[in-house]
This record gives C-alpha cells, structure tokens and sequence, in this order.
C-alpha cells in the first residue's frame, strides 16, 4: 500500500529578550516535508543505504549546501534515530521525501529546531509508533538541547518551558555526545546498535495567549551565527543582579504580551535583557546601536526589540508602522557593511503538524 503525508513545521524565535532558554513563539513561516513511500518503487530509493531519497526545492534555505544522504541530513538522521531507538533500522523501501525549507539557516529563527521537530515526526510517522508531542518533545531534547525553539515548533504559538532535573542514570542517557545519538561510530554505516531511548517527561510546557494585534517583524542579516558559536560566547557565571534583572522582566512579560490592547511602554522595558544579548555583540556587528534604535516614542506601533534566538536576525514586535521600523533596523546594519532582507510574520498558533494525503 502506498503512504502519503505531509510534516508542517513553523520557523521560531527564541528568548525575545529576558527569557534566554524559557520563552519562544512559534512564526508564520513553515519547513514542509512532502512525504511518500511506495514499496514498489525500489529503484529510486536503493541508492540510499537507508531507503530514503531526499530532494529539495530549488527554493528551499540550504538548496545546494545541505547534505542529501539519509544518514547525514539533519531531519532525516534525526527520523532514523528515532527508528533505532524504536528497532526499526531503516525506512521502509521506497520513501521519498520532497523537503522545502523558507527558513534562512543559522540565523535565530529555529530553522534547526524545526529540522528536528520534522525529523522527530517523521521518524513517529514512518514507524508507525503513535508517540504524543509531549514523548516527541523528549526525543527532540536529545538532539537539541534547549527547549525553547523546540517547544515553540511543536506545540506553536506563545510558549514558555523548563527542563526537569532528571536522575543521575537519566543523565547518563541524556548526556551521551550528539555525535553517538545521531552519528554511528563507523561514519555512517549502521552498526546495529541500539541507541538508548529518551528519559520521559524531559521538559514541561505552557502555552500563553498572545495578544492578536501584535505582529513579528524580522529583520534577516546576510551572515549566519551558528548557535553553538553564540552559546560559547555566554558567562558561565552570573551576578545575582542580572538574574534578578532578567526574572523580574519575565514575570511581567509573559502577561504584557496577552494584553489587549499591549502597553508599549511596558512590553519595552520588560524586553530589555542583562544574560545573552549583551555578550553576543560581539559576533553582530553594531547590536547594542540597534536595540536602541526603534522605540515605541521615535517609532508608535513598536512594541519591543530583541535578538531572534541565538541571532542574528532582530526581532520587533509592532501593532503598526511594520516598514518603517523594518527600515530603521536594515538602516542600522547597513551602517555596518551589512545587508538584510526582513519578513512581516504572524505567530503560528498550531505547531506542527501531519496531514495524511
Ligand atoms: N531544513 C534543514 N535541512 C537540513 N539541515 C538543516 C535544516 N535546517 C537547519 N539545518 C541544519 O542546522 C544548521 C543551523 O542550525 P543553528 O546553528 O542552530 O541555526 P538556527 O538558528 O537557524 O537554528 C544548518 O547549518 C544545518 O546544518
Ligand atoms: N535559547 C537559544 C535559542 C537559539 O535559537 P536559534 O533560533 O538561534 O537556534 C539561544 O539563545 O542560544
């Protein structure tokens, strides 16, 4: 019998400000997987060790750079993890898998988290193994380690999530390198290993109501910023007055954001952030000129300005004036050498999600 489905997953930006690691939202921009698997179309997929022949759109983020073998492609490693853990070695003969990807790659706008939120799902759906989102989450969290982008791309919307502490054994299984979870020790061929499977209940969720007039502006620089490159640039320690600082904001804006109609005053300063965004200056150029650049006085309709995720694209939440603040940041950077393009997006309340063709 032959399969059809479709993966939808939105793009998110991570933190929006003081919630580094907590807050994430989850955007109108989607990585879609057009998948179906024929067992009598073996000619085409037995190329592939695992079965599986992925192309992408010619549009698609990541055209000529991602890789295509089953067994390196971040969405397609991540399904066969999930198959492994599950003792299903490969995917079933004859899968093929069209992927298109609007999501700009190492840019702060989850793009990876929406890799492995599609991987997760895929790996469900081909296995037929009926996990729920919240048991798809702890795969996720093996791979990606911080629950923000993820929680977002999954459940959509406004979402804020911590990670439970997990047992000394729970952290032996969790701790072992990516490179065993998702690599095989022989650079790809299957070993037969069995990887170990997830701790349950990993992270906790909630999703907030968003406030419907507030619309997300980003503005996309020309250079990727990995995010293990902007993860290594952080402290190890903080002093008590930048948590403090970053806790009291997030307190209030998680609620300032439900508001309707949203205080701009409020939402701004409950955006300003003291943990991330003022050691990543210095890989984006003239960031700290750019946070201050918009205001809800020099520009009405803004709402607040951050780092989207790791960067380095901005994010700006506005109910009105979208182009000129829009403007104002691409100004900024370009003051710097740099060019950007920018996208007008709504927050993406489902998630992801499968539809069966
Ligand atoms: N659709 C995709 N297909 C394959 N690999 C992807 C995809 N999206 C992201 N990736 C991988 O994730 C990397 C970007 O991850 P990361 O540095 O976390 O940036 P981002 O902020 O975009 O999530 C890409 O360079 C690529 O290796
Ligand atoms: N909390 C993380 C979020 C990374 O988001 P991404 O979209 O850049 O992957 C961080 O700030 O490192």
């Amino acid at each position: 019998m032959v399969r059809k489905f479709e993966i939808k997953v939105p793009a998110s930006s991570a933190n929006i400000g003081p919630g580094y690691d907590v807050l994430g939202i989850g955007l109108s921009l989607y990585l879609t997987l057009d998948v179906s698997i024929d067992p009598k179309d073996v000619e085409e997929t037995n190329s592939d060790p695992n079965n599986c022949k992925l192309t992408y759109t010619p549009e698609s983020e990541g055209f000529d750079s991602v890789p295509l073998e089953s067994d390196k492609n971040l969405i397609t490693k991540t399904a066969l993890y999930v198959l492994r853990c599950n003792d299903i070695r490969t995917f079933p003969t004859g899968t093929k898998i069209i992927i298109d990807n609007p999501i700009p790659l190492g840019r702060g706008l989850g793009s990876s988290g929406a890799a492995v939120v599609a991987g997760v799902m895929l790996g469900n759906e081909v296995g037929q193994l009926n996990f729920s989102k919240q048991r798809m989450l702890d795969y996720c969290l093996m791979i990606e380690r911080h629950p923000d982008n993820i929680s977002a791309a999954m459940m959509g919307g406004f979402v804020g999530s911590f990670l439970r502490d997990l047992t000394p054994q729970e952290v032996e299984r969790r701790e072992i390198p990516l490179s065993e979870v998702l690599d095989t020790p022989s650079g790809g061929d299957d070993t037969g290993l069995t990887p170990p499977l997830p701790p349950t209940l990993i992270s906790r969720f909630i999703k907030y109501n968003w406030s419907e007039p507030i619309r997300c502006i980003a503005v996309i620089p020309n250079f990727e910023v990995s995010t293990a490159d902007s993860r290594g640039v952080l402290p190890k320690a903080y002093t008590v007055q930048d948590l403090v600082f970053n806790l009291q904001r997030l307190a209030v804006l998680t609620t300032a954001l439900t508001q309707n109609p949203p205080n701009p005053e409020l939402i701004y300063a409950a955006m300003q952030d003291r943990v991330h965004q003022p050691y990543r200056k210095t890989l984006i150029p003239g960031l700290p000129e750019i946070l201050q650049s918009v205001t809800p006085k020099t520009h009405p309709g803004l709402l607040g300005i951050c780092l989207s995720g790791a960067g380095p694209t901005i994010l700006a939440l506005a109910t009105d004036n979208f182009e000129d603040i829009a403007h104002e940041i691409i100004n900024q950077f370009s003051k710097k050498h740099i060019s950007c393009n920018w996208k007008l997006l709504d927050v993406a309340n489902e998630g992801s999600t499968v539809i069966k063709k």
